[in-house]
């Protein structure tokens, strides 16, 4: 089975000429197939640059960076629209809207796939909000909810699609460390039981235990892929 992501020699820049900065360099990166991969590192370091290039969120300048099977160095923008629909993403603040409720906020990942009904997305969205304890509250609003709550339904919305791998980015940043642990862990059960990939940017220390594997990055550069951690439970 081909690995979800697999970075070679990924180099990248932002700006041009005498502004021109490198914040990757030769980077390789590996998550296998319901791997669970944290990339750690001091601000700056590159780490969200790498993520948004996996996720297809920007184009790759250099190197090579196939995810779930398609090559990204020289995709066009529509190919790259289309893997973004195969991935699950969670960012550091929800971005739930507000207006809607939980329930319509998890059915809308369903939305771009076609071919299902609204009210069989609704179903699922039913389901999987019931996947993250959050059954009694699918019909209310985000404002009306926890930023822990809030957050597992933003791992809800990430996972209702059957997405081949999850990006997230600072998933935790701004829960508490209880919040913090439970969203987590909830996620990394729910991907397990599924066998999906996932890339998992973080900060946060006290989340470093769900990891099967921690690559560290300093300067543009990977540092550290720490596989000896690959039998935490
Ligand atoms: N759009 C951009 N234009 C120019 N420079 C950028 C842009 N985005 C990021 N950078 C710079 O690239 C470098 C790497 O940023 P990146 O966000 O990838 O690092 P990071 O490790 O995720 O940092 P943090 O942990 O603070 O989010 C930083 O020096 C940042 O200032």
């Amino acid at each position: 089975m081909e690995n979800p992501v697999e970075i070679r020699e990924v180099t990248y820049a932002y700006g041009e000429g005498a502004l021109r900065r490198e914040v990757l360099r030769e980077v390789d990166l590996r998550v296998g197939p319901g791997e669970i991969v944290i990339l750690t590192g001091p601000s700056g370091s590159g780490k969200t640059t790498l993520l948004t290039l996996a996720g297809a969120l920007r184009a790759v300048q250099q190197g090579s960076c196939r995810v779930l099977g398609r090559e990204l160095a020289g995709a066009r923008e529509a190919e790259r629209v289309a893997l973004r629909r195969r991935i699950g993403f969670i960012f550091q603040s929800h971005n739930l809207l507000g207006f809607l409720s939980a329930r319509q906020n998890v059915a809308m990942a369903l939305e771009l796939d076609g071919g299902t009904g609204e009210r069989e997305r609704l179903e699922r969205a039913d389901a999987m909000l019931a996947s993250v304890g959050l059954a009694e509250h699918a019909g209310k609003q985000p404002g009306q909810l926890s930023g822990g709550q809030r957050q597992r339904v933003a791992v809800a919305r990430a996972l209702v699609g059957s997405p081949g791998l999850i990006l997230a980015d600072e998933p935790t940043a701004a829960l508490d460390k209880a919040s913090g642990q439970e969203v987590v862990h909830l996620l990394r059960d729910l991907a397990r039981s599924r066998g999906t990939a996932i890339l998992l940017v973080t900060h946060d220390p006290r989340i470093l235990d769900v990891a099967d594997r921690i690559v560290a990055m300093e300067d543009g550069r990977v540092v550290a892929d720490d596989a000896a951690r690959a039998v935490n439970g």
